[in-house]
């Protein structure tokens, strides 16, 4: 197993997920990335020369192995479950994981078992019927020293998928904290 999904899925998975009215991020430099409603993606691309995407892993998980809260935003279906590393030059900047119902793979959205190292913010969000809600964020680290993640809902043609991400320590989310 790869040692980013061994150390980040567990974290992830752990996180205790706030609503984004929780936090004050309104003008803050974060802020601006965790509220992004469009793509992740294009937008981190936007700070580097080469943006790029590693899959982990991608495999079916059975729908009881979801939390509670996660099989409220997806449904009752099995999972294609997606792990990628979002890469900008060379650094890692975002461990994602994706929960893909079984039912949102049907019609013109087969392809996203397909994506391999293509972004799924790109093909999701170059489709006009797509939109983000049920955004949550998550502090993983401490108030001094925060390690940013957030989780939400991405709809394509009406099918959900859940996204959560985790900003790391190199990712352009903390460049201003850290005075760069
Ligand atoms: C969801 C988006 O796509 C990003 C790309 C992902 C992937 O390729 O698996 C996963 C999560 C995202 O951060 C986005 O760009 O907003």
């Amino acid at each position: 197993m790869s040692e980013f999904k061994q150390l980040y899925s567990p974290m992830l998975q752990s996180a205790k997920w706030y609503s984004v009215q929780s936090w004050a991020l309104e003008q803050t430099s974060h802020g601006a990335w965790l509220l992004e409603s469009e793509s992740l993606s294009r937008r981190l691309a936007q700070y580097c020369q080469h943006f790029t995407v590693a899959v982990l892993a991608q495999t079916i998980i059975s729908n009881d192995n979801l939390s509670v809260m996660e099989r409220q935003r997806v449904g009752d279906s099995d999972c294609l479950e997606r792990e990628v590393i979002l890469y900008g030059d060379q650094q890692p900047w975002v461990f994602a994981r994706t929960l893909i119902p079984m039912t949102t793979l049907s019609g013109k959205e087969q392809d996203l078992v397909d994506l391999g190292n293509s972004p799924l913010g790109y093909r999701v969000f170059n489709d006009k019927n797509s939109r983000r809600d049920a955004l949550e964020v998550a502090n993983l680290g401490t108030q001094q020293q925060p390690r940013w993640a957030r989780r939400s809902r991405l709809w394509i043609n009406d099918k959900p998928m859940l996204v959560a991400e985790l900003f790391l320590s190199q990712s352009p989310v903390y460049a201003k904290e850290k005075g760069c």
